[in-house]
């Protein structure tokens, strides 16, 4: 079915100046959201709890920061930007005694929607904005005059004008400038799980790791498989973002794309597809979120042994060692980036 596709031009960024938005968290996706729609012109409040550690951020931007539940009060548009596994115990707290008839209930993800842990009333809309990018690519690309694309989805219109306001929306966080997909909360879930499981986050961290392992433990030198696996990756992905797989492989050597043509399918093969088809099953029908859900309500003891295991890899020590000598590259990632 083809997608549509909307940009600049077909949006209507006065509809989401006349709304007063609260932003729930500041965190990756949340500061991106606040100081765009600000720069957008949108009257922006955010909601985060006493204790958290992000408000001094929010505030020394200028920005108004209140409780969840002051924020939503106040509000007749709450975007929730905060962690997935935190978002249902926000929304029975704070957001849910807070909603009235004609506000819109807006996600940066269909997580808690599309597994049933939010299930919002029908006097609301409930819309998504997902930006295809970490937020703080999210914001420096606005900021640049670019924009990361975004899909957006509309799972209850009780305006009648959802859509029109999640395209709104996306215009202000700079999204239209890129395109703007429309999409449903089940497809966005589901896709985005399975990117950052299988290729962006989970597929690309374990091949370069295991390729620098590979390398180190045959002897290479731990510098060398670090820009050979890690930096040049940058640069290779680089090409294929501006011109597609072509054009990386017309701007390697012959004999480059002559093992990326018969070596890549020998490394990603019929097995590593079936892992990835599983990896999908897992997420279509509940068994990823179920699992993280109750990860997170133990405690996160698997996430926190994996994460740290991650940070001790050698690979870390190489690449931070060289990076201190190329200011440019470690660019420090802040909250006006
Ligand atoms: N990271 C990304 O680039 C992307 C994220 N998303 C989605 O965006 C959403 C937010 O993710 P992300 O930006 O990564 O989140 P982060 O972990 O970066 O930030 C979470 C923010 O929520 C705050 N927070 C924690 N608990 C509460 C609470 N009880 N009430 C209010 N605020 C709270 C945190 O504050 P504190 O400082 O106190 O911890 C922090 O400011 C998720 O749905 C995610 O899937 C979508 C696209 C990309
Ligand atoms: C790729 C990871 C992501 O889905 C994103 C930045 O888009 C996320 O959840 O952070
Ligand atoms: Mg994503
Ligand atoms: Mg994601």
């Amino acid at each position: 079915m083809a997608v549509e596709i909307f940009y600049d031009d077909d949006a209507d960024l006065s509809i989401i100046q006349g709304r007063k938005v609260a932003v729930i968290g500041y965190g990756s996706q949340g500061h991106a959201h606040s100081l765009s729609l600000r720069d957008s012109g949108v009257d922006v409040r955010i909601g985060l709890p006493e204790g958290s550690k992000s408000r001094a951020k929010a505030e020394e931007q200028g920005l108004r920061v209140l409780t969840p539940a002051e924020a939503s009060a106040e509000a007749d548009l709450i975007m929730i930007l905060a962690p997935d596994t935190k978002q249902r115990h926000i929304y029975e707290q704070d957001i849910a005694p807070n909603l009235k008839d004609g506000d819109a209930l807006f996600f940066g993800h269909g997580f808690n929607i599309r597994y049933d842990l939010i299930k919002p009333p029908a006097n609301v809309d409930v819309a998504m904005v997902a930006p295809k990018g970490p937020g703080h690519l999210v914001r420096r690309q606005f900021v640049d005059g670019k924009g990361v694309p975004a899909l957006i989805a509309v799972e209850q219109d009780a305006s009648g004008n959802a859509q029109a306001l999640a395209l709104s929306y996306a215009a202000a966080i700079g999204g239209a400038r890129a395109g703007v997909i429309k999409t449903t909360f089940t497809e966005e879930t589901e896709t985005d799980l399975f990117g950052e499981q299988a290729v962006l986050c989970g597929g690309a961290s374990a091949l370069v790791q295991t390729g620098f392992e590979v390398l180190t433990e045959a002897g290479y030198a731990p510098e060398i498989a670090y820009f050979e696996v890690l930096h040049e990756l940058k640069l290779i992905v680089d090409l294929m973002y501006e011109g597609g797989i072509a054009r990386q492989r017309y701007s390697i050597s012959d004999t480059a794309e002559y093992g990326d043509l018969t070596r890549g399918p020998r490394v990603i093969s019929p097995a590593v597809k079936e892992e990835m088809k599983k990896i999908l099953g897992e997420i279509q029908d509940g068994t990823f979120a179920r699992e993280w859900v109750a990860e997170d309500e133990a405690g996160r003891p698997n996430f926190t042994k994996l994460e740290e295991q991650g940070n001790q890899h050698p690979i870390e020590a190489t690449g931070k060692k060289l990076r201190d000598l190329m200011s440019w590259v470690d660019r420090p990632i802040t909250e006006t980036a």
